[in-house]
């Protein structure tokens, strides 16, 4: 059916974690890894385009958000949304503002909202400062993200040098108001040429407020929670066919594998847990790894027990990442690990695997370009925004599961596996 939002992520653990959001309401989402080569086909209502773009050079970013834009317009898509991190990661240059921009651009926006408060996971926004729990961003431990380390916590200085248009608050007073209220307080800005507007959100109920007060905008940027609201909204337009809803889904063998690229806080208390629960496991880190290459780690794996889900982490703790890359340099520690991780994913999956449970952004990119899926169904959700994801790669129908570093609870591996058993 015609594609009634298309949606732009910048990475791909962000891209089901909306997707995932999006899925809570029975409607049909549907994940493409990158931009199809092939013209818009059975597309769903909802068409959610995976990109690796958070750290990508800044032209990089705009040519490949454009070009995922005109698939989804070809798609019938009129309304869209930018997706990026609730902990807001940018690197110095963007990437979050200059998309937006080049988005609205060739939408044919004026001005557009930024709101990355994800309130179950404990984002919020206060007077345009985000808050992690209750830490401001820049004194969590999202100061010690090994690719985009957040120093500020204020959104509107974090987007202004982004951009070449005005910055400007809709705080949550005004929020409380209601959409009448949010609606008046963006014309008002509008008028005073502010193009991008920061909206501050505490709670679930603000982000329902700000998507109807924000309704008659055609794009949309923000975290997953603020596009929970759209379907209810598109159906109460009458914007949603009859064939929306989404299919069911059955599980594939349980031969898994568990592999761990994200250094986040949470992230290395789930490889703790998962250690403590006697899973088999193998530590890798880059230092290791240059120097002997991914020969001795991928002979492990070639002797382990699908069955009881192995776990291969680069996982550390910021004084170890911080070791490698003095040594080997930030990107270049980073691929390191990102190409082993991949080359197990692809070797697991020809030793049988057919579960993969993937920790992090960036680590999740590399894995599933390296599986050559090119689009995820929707499943069940193991945490807020992790869901499940069906796909087909090299022949074999296979689940996998994208996690944000800071998503889930200390016993996610497990429960992932638990929540597929169960389908
Ligand atoms: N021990 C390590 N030392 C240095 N870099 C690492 C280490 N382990 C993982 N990395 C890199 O850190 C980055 C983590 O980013 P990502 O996978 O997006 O996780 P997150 O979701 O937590 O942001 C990846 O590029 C990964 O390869
Ligand atoms: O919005 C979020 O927090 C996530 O969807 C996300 O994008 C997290 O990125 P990674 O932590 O790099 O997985």
């Amino acid at each position: 059916m015609t594609t009634v939002l298309g949606c732009i992520a910048d990475d791909f653990t962000g891209a089901t974690d909306l997707a995932g959001l999006l899925a809570r309401s029975g409607m049909r989402v549907s994940l493409r890894i990158g931009v199809p080569d092939t013209a818009p086909e059975d597309t769903a209502p909802f068409e959610v385009i995976a990109l690796k773009s958070r750290t990508a050079p800044k032209a990089m970013a705009i040519a490949d958000a454009l070009a995922a834009c005109r698939w989804l317009k070809d798609a019938g898509a009129q309304r869209f949304f930018w997706k990026y991190c609730s902990t807001f990661d940018s690197t110095a240059e963007g990437n979050i503002g200059p998309v937006a921009e080049a988005l609205m651009d060739v939408i044919g926006a004026d001005q557009t909202i930024y709101c990355p408060a994800f309130p179950e996971n404990g984002r919020a926004i206060f007077m345009g400062n985000l808050f992690v729990g209750e830490q401001p961003l820049a004194e969590s431990s999202m100061k010690d993200h090994p690719l985009t380390p957040m120093r500020d916590s204020n959104l509107m200085r974090l987007l202004a040098p982004q951009v070449s248009r005005q910055v400007g608050l809709v705080n949550r007073l005004t929020v409380a108001k209601g959409p009448d209220a949010v609606r008046d307080a963006l014309m008002a800005l509008r008028k005073a040429g502010t193009a991008h507007v920061v909206f501050d959100a505490v709670e679930n109920a603000d982000l329902q407020i700000i998507a109807q007060g924000t309704r008659h905008l055609t794009l949309l940027t923000g975290g997953s929670a603020i596009a929970m609201p759209l379907p209810q909204i598109y159906a109460d337009e009458g914007l949603l066919g009859a064939n929306s809803q989404t299919a069911h889904h059955t599980a594939p063998v349980a031969r898994s594998i568990v592999l761990s690229g994200s250094c986040s806080a949470m992230t290395n208390a789930q490889v703790a847990t998962y250690l403590k629960n006697g899973a088999p496991a193998y530590q890798v880190d880059p230092l290791m790894l240059a120097k002997e290459g991914n020969g001795p780690v991928l002979s492990w794996l070639a002797q382990q027990d699908l069955s009881r889900a192995p776990l291969i982490y680069a996982t550390a703790a910021p004084e170890s990442v911080a070791a490698a890359q003095e040594k080997l340099g930030r990107q270049k520690a980073g691929q390191i690990v990102e190409d082993l991780l991949a080359e197990c994913a692809v070797t697991a999956r020809d030793a049988g695997a057919r579960r993969f449970i993937v920790a992090g952004g960036e680590t999740s990119g590399a894995v599933t370009q390296a599986l050559k899926a090119t689009q995820l169904e929707i499943g069940p959700e193991i945490a807020p925004g992790v869901p499940w994801t069906f796909t087909e790669s090299a022949g074999q129908r296979l689940a996998i599961t994208l996690k944000s570093g800071n998503f889930g609870s200390e016993d996610f591996f497990t429960k992932a596996q638990q929540v597929i058993d169960a389908l």
